[in-house]
C-alpha cells in the first residue's frame, strides 16, 4: 500500500468512478487526499443579533408550531412552520424537501441551516442539522458524473486507510519555524476541521507545503545546473567591442548590464541558463545578436528559436545583414524552407561541418536529423510559446549549449520565480532613448468610421498601419472570414493598392510576400489576424487599430501594441469595441492607462480572478492546488527562499530530515522522464 495506490482501491469504486475522479484530476490516492476543500460551509449554531440578512447560517431554537406541508404540481411542496428562538420568533420554510415534515415536531428543539432574511424574520431552509456533524464543513468540486456527498465519503475513507502512510515533505525544521502543521494532521484538519481556526491553519500549511515542494524542484533543477560543467565560450574581447560599437545605436544602460550578465556567463564554466526578460521593443533582439556574435569569435555555432515563420524570418533578414561584415554566415531553418529536399540536404550538410555559424529558425531546428558541428548556445525567443520538452530536445542537441531565452514579460515580475525559479534572470527595464508612449484611446464600435479617418490622415503624413480583424475563439476559419471582411472593408475605403492582408492560413511565401510589401512601404496598411502578434518590427508603422479589441487578453493586447511605437515617431493605438461586463471596460480602461508591460500582466492576473489565474494557458504559470501565487505571494516568496536554503546546503543529500522531500523530487522527476 502506498499513496500513489489507484482510487480503484477503494470501496465502492469501479471503472465509472475512477473515470469521473480521473477527469477531476484524481487518479491516485494522494491526489484524492489533496482534493482539498474549496470553501467551508459555517454550519455552528449563531444568535440572531450577530448575523446578517442573506446570510447562509444555523439557528436553533424550539419548534413552535404545527408544521404545515403544502404540495403543488407534481414534484413541487412548501413546508412552514416557526421556531422560538429565545424571545424571537421566525417562520422557516423549506421548498420541494417534503420528507423534512417528518423530521419536525412541535415543541422539539431543532437546528436548521439555511439563507436568512431579516426584514421578513425567515429562514429559508437548505437542510435540518443533526448533532453529529461537525460545525465547519468543507465543500468540494464536483461533477454531473459524481456529486460532492460521494467525494467527501471517498476523501474519508481514504483518509481512514492511509494517514499513517503520509509523510512530510517539508523538513521539520522548517515548519517550526513557520509553525506549520506536519501533514498528516494538515490534510486531516484541511478536510475535517473543527472550527474555522483549524481550517486556516491547515491550510497555510498546504500552500506552503505545495509551494515548497514546487520550488525545491526548480532549486534542483537550478542546483544540477550550476554543478553541470557548461562551456567555456571564450570569445575575443577585442572584437566584441568593436562589433557593439559598430551597431546603429548605442545600447541603453540597461542593455549593457545584460549584455555583462551573459557575457560573465559564458566565460564561466559553469552552465548559463538565464532567462532575458523586458517589455516590448526594449532591443532583446540585438542582445540576442550580441551574444550570438561573442559565441562565434570562439569557434561554437548559435542557434536562435523564434515561436512563428514570421519572426524567423524577420530575424534570419536582420542578422544576415548585421553580421555580413563579420563574415559571419547565417541560414533560415523553418520547415517550408526545409520543405525543398536538395536545399534541406546542402544546410544539413554545411550545419554538421560548421560552415554556418549561425542558425535561426523555429521549431524545425529541433528535428532529429538536424545536427550541428559545435553548438555552444542556444536562444530561445519568446519562450514560453515552447514547451519545456521542446527546450529539453534543443538542450540536447549541443553538448551541452549554454541557454539563453527571452521573453516579453508575460509574468509580472514578482511571480518570474514560479515558472522559471530555475533560472537566472536579466531584466531590460529601460526603452531605448527617444520612444514615446503609444498614445492609447478606447471607442466604440459605431465611432469605427472616424478611426479610419483618423488612419487615413496619418497615412498622408508618410506612416504606416496595422488593422487587426477580430478574434474568435477556436476557430481559425471564422478568424479568417474576419480578416477578410474587414481586408474588402479597408480596401474600399484606403484604395485597394494600398492594404495588404496576412492571416495564418496563407503559406509562407505568401505571408513573406505580405510582409515584405509592407516592410518596403509599398502598403500602408496590413490587415491582420494575430499572427502579427509576437515581436513583428517595422518602424516605420505608428498606428495599431485593434477590432473587437474585448475579445483579447491584456497581455496580447500589450503585445499588440507593441508593434507600434518602436521607432522615434508618434505612435498611436485604437481599441474598437463594446464590452458588455465592467470586467470588460476595465480591461480597456487599463490599457489607456499604462504601457507598462509588467504591470499590465499584474493586473490582468488581478482581475481574472484566483480560478482562472491558475490556467497555464492563458498566464504561463504552473497549476497550483491551494496556492494563489498572486493571492498568496508572501507565502511563495518564502517558500522560495527557503527550499533554495535546503537544496544548496552542502549536506542536502545527508541530512535525515531531507529524506522524505528527496523521495519526493525523485519520484517527480521519474514522472517528467516518462513524459518525456
Ligand atoms: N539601444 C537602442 N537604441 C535605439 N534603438 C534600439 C536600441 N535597441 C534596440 N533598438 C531598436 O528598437 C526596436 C525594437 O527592438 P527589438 O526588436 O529588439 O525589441 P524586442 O525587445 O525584441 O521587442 P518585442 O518583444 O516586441 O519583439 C528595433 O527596431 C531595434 O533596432
Amino acid at each position: 500500500m502506498n499513496l500513489g495506490d489507484s482510487v480503484g482501491v477503494l470501496r465502492g469504486v469501479g471503472p465509472k468512478k475512477i473515470q469521473a475522479l480521473n477527469k477531476l484530476g484524481v487518479n491516485t490516492i494522494e491526489d484524492l487526499l489533496t482534493f482539498y476543500p474549496f470553501r467551508y460551509n459555517d454550519i455552528a449554531v449563531k444568535n440572531l443579533e450577530e448575523i446578517n440578512s442573506q446570510e447562509k447560517v444555523t439557528l436553533k431554537g424550539i419548534v413552535a408550531s404545527e408544521p404545515v406541508l403544502v404540495r403543488f404540481g407534481r414534484k413541487k411542496s412548501r413546508l412552514n412552520f416557526k421556531l422560538l428562538i429565545n424571545h424571537d420568533v421566525i417562520g422557516v420554510t423549506f421548498f420541494n424537501q417534503p420528507w423534512i415534515s417528518k423530521q419536525v415536531t412541535t415543541g422539539q428543539e431543532l437546528a436548521v441551516y439555511g439563507k436568512y432574511d431579516a426584514l421578513r424574520q425567515s429562514l429559508s431552509g437548505i437542510k435540518i442539522i443533526s448533532r453529529k456533524t461537525n460545525d465547519f464543513v468543507g465543500v468540494y468540486r464536483s461533477s454531473k458524473d459524481i456529486k460532492e456527498s460521494i467525494i467527501k465519503q471517498l476523501v474519508k475513507q481514504a483518509y481512514d486507510e492511509y494517514n499513517s502512510y503520509i509523510k512530510d515533505v517539508v523538513p521539520e525544521s522548517i515548519r517550526i519555524k513557520y509553525r506549520l502543521e506536519n501533514r498528516k494532521q494538515m490534510i486531516h484538519d484541511i478536510h475535517f476541521p473543527s472550527t474555522k481556526k483549524e481550517a486556516d491553519l491547515a491550510r497555510r500549511s498546504a500552500i506552503f507545503d505545495e509551494f515548497f515542494s514546487f520550488e525545491a524542484g526548480l532549486q534542483l533543477l537550478k542546483r544540477d545546473n550550476h554543478k553541470n560543467m557548461g562551456l567555456r565560450i571564450k570569445y575575443n574581447n577585442e572584437k566584441l567591442k568593436e562589433f557593439i560599437k559598430g551597431l546603429p545605436f548605442e545600447l541603453t544602460k540597461a542593455q549593457k548590464r545584460v549584455v555583462n550578465e551573459i557575457c560573465a556567463d559564458m566565460l564561466s564554466p559553469n552552465h548559463m541558463n538565464r532567462l532575458l526578460q523586458g517589455d516590448v521593443g526594449s532591443g532583446k533582439t540585438i542582445i540576442a545578436a550580441i551574444a550570438m556574435y561573442a559565441t562565434v569569435t570562439a569557434g561554437f555555432q548559435a542557434v536562435l528559436m523564434a515561436p512563428t515563420e514570421i519572426l524567423a524570418q524577420q530575424h534570419a533578414e536582420k542578422l544576415a545583414n548585421l553580421f555580413e561584415q563579420y563574415g559571419i554566415s547565417v541560414a533560415l531553418m523553418t520547415s517550408s524552407s526545409l520543405s525543398r529536399v536538395k536545399v534541406k540536404r546542402e544546410l544539413l550538410k554545411h550545419l554538421k561541418n560548421g560552415d554556418i555559424d549561425i542558425v535561426i529558425g523555429t521549431h524545425a531546428v529541433i528535428q532529429d536529423n538536424i545536427e550541428f558541428h559545435n553548438l555552444g548556445l542556444a536562444i530561445t525567443d519568446e519562450q514560453h510559446r515552447f514547451g519545456v520538452n521542446q527546450r529539453r530536445i534543443l538542450r540536447k542537441k549541443g553538448v551541452n549549449p549554454e541557454i539563453l531565452a527571452m521573453t516579453a514579460t508575460p509574468i509580472p515580475r514578482t511571480l518570474a520565480i514560479t515558472t522559471y525559479g530555475e533560472m537566472d534572470v536579466s531584466i531590460i527595464d529601460e526603452l531605448p532613448k527617444g520612444r514615446q508612449p503609444v498614445k492609447t484611446s478606447w471607442v466604440k464600435k459605431k465611432q469605427v468610421k472616424n478611426v479610419f479617418e483618423f488612419v487615413k490622415r496619418q497615412l498622408e503624413l508618410g506612416t504606416q498601419a496595422y488593422i487587426i480583424s477580430p478574434l474568435v475563439e477556436e476557430s481559425e476559419l471564422l478568424d479568417l472570414q474576419n480578416a477578410e471582411e474587414v481586408f474588402e472593408k479597408a480596401k474600399e475605403y484606403f484604395g485597394s493598392e494600398k492594404v495588404a492582408l496576412l492571416h495564418g492560413k496563407m503559406d509562407a511565401n505568401e505571408k513573406e510576400q505580405a510582409m515584405q510589401a509592407f516592410k518596403n512601404k509599398e502598403v500602408s496598411i496590413l490587415v491582420s489576424t494575430t499572427v502579427i502578434e509576437v515581436g513583428v518590427d517595422v518602424p516605420n508603422a505608428t498606428v495599431m487599430i485593434i477590432l473587437d479589441a474585448d475579445r483579447f487578453g491584456l497581455a496580447q493586447l500589450h503585445q499588440l501594441r507593441g508593434r507600434v511605437g518602436r521607432g522615434s515617431k508618434e505612435s498611436y493605438c485604437i481599441l474598437v469595441a463594446d464590452p458588455k461586463s465592467e470586467y470588460g471596460k476595465e480591461r480597456m480602461k487599463i490599457m489607456t492607462e499604462t504601457n507598462d508591460g509588467f504591470l499590465i500582466s499584474q493586473k490582468d492576473l488581478e482581475l481574472r480572478g484566483p480560478g482562472e489565474v491558475l490556467g497555464k494557458k492563458q498566464s504561463g504559470l504552473p497549476e497550483f492546488k491551494v496556492g494563489d501565487p498572486v493571492v498568496n505571494l508572501n507565502i511563495l516568496q518564502v517558500a522560495q527562499e527557503e527550499a533554495h536554503n535546503v537544496v544548496f546546503s552542502p549536506n542536502f543529500e545527508t541530512k535525515e530530515e531531507n529524506f522524505e522531500l528527496i523521495k519526493y523530487l525523485n519520484r517527480q522527476f521519474a514522472q517528467e522522464e516518462i513524459i518525456d
